[in-house]
């Protein structure tokens, strides 16, 4: 019997590619940079699996030259690179990994709000530079967090992950916005559901865990950044198009709000002559939340579970768009 076939959009970790070499003919692509567009097409046309990664856009014009198609698996948790309704119209199946890289992403949003808040960005380049002239009892001064009030825009499992840390951890008061209640938060944390304004007014740190969608982006435009105290601290790790960049620039030159940590942009990578690259108050990481050996190999075996399930016309362990089975019943 033929094996199915599988492009895998770019080396991932092994056990989750041999995994799938168990059970198809895997074509993976072998360079550091992505596939272009032209070339991802040319690779998955007669393809029944495909591994996209966060960096592959998988549209309706690369659905139309793969018919065989049976299961995209999303190396990520977020899937906004993805047009979901194209593969439940034409029966595609689509996997995520959610959760396996929830506590890897939650230590990253709190490294960069200490970060952030210590402004250890700055004082390090200063170090390194030439700049540390001796203690300075008024240098480098930053803000602690210990019973500080924290908002959390997306109370979904990451945003959780950093509550729990930091409401824990410093005791900080926990805001949120959610698009409904959420119950483990107000009682396991005290939290407390408010509207968007509110948060920001009443926030010293603001850390941004909501997916993308139609409603979240643009989310922080100018306005938002104005409602936020002066000390703020903003930091974003989930994905960059919810962030008005301009307009955090200019917050963070104005003093509008004190400081922000990014780990996405928008566009990724960020050009190294972006304006927030020149703020000493902006500390930006390379997308780097899910890097860690242990979670990269979690999601590499869930990535290939849900390959493999796609191939097989099974149910997938983590289905984005379960009503596909729906339609192909029809
Ligand atoms: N930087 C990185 O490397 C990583 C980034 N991410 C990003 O983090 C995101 C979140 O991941 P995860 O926590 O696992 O996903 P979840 O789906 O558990 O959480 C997302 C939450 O955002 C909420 N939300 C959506 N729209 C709004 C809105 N308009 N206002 C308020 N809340 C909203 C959702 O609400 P509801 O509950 O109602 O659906 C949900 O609770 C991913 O989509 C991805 O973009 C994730 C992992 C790593
Ligand atoms: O950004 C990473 C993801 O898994 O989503």
């Amino acid at each position: 019997m033929t094996k199915p076939k599988v492009f895998v959009a770019r080396r991932i970790p092994e056990e989750g590619l041999n995994a799938i070499r168990a059970v198809c003919d895997v074509d993976v692509w072998p360079e550091q940079l992505p596939p272009s567009a032209d070339e991802l097409l040319r690779r998955v046309k007669d393809c029944d699996g495909l591994v996209s990664l966060l960096t592959d856009r998988v549209d309706a014009r690369l659905l139309d030259a793969a018919p065989q198609l049976k299961v995209v698996s999303n190396f990520a948790v977020g899937f906004n690179n993805v047009d979901v309704p194209a593969c439940t119209a034409r029966g595609v199946c689509v996997g995520n990994t959610p959760g396996a890289l929830t506590d890897a992403t939650a230590d990253i949003a709190v490294t960069l709000l200490l970060a952030a808040a210590r402004r250890i960005s700055e004082s390090a380049a200063d170090a390194k530079e030439g700049r540390w002239l001796t203690w300075e009892p008024l240098g480098w001064l930053g803000s602690d967090l210990a019973g500080r009030t924290l908002g959390i825009v997306g109370m979904g499992r990451i945003g959780f992950a950093t509550a729990k840390r930091l409401h824990g951890g410093w005791g900080m008061t926990v805001l949120y916005t959610a698009r409904g209640p959420k119950a483990d938060a107000d009682q396991a944390l005290g939290a407390t559901r408010v509207e968007l304004d509110e948060l920001l007014e009443r926030s010293d740190f603001v850390s941004v865990h909501a997916d993308l969608n139609p409603s979240t982006k643009g989310l922080f435009g100018a306005a938002q950044f104005k409602k936020m105290k002066r000390t703020s601290v903003f930091v974003n790790t989930s994905r960059g198009p919810l962030v008005d960049q301009s307009a955090l620039a200019e917050a963070l030159r104005s003093g509008t709000i004190f400081s922000a940590g990014l780990d996405v942009t928008d566009p990724e990578p960020l050009p190294t002559t972006h304006e927030l690259y020149k703020l000493p108050n902006c500390t930006i990481v390379p997308h780097i939340a899910s890097a860690t050996i242990e979670t990269r190999n979690a999601m590499a075996r869930l990535c290939a579970n849900n390959l493999l399930a796609g191939v097989r016309g099974e149910p997938l362990p983590n289905w984005v768009n379960p009503d596909v089975a729906e339609k192909r019943r029809k």
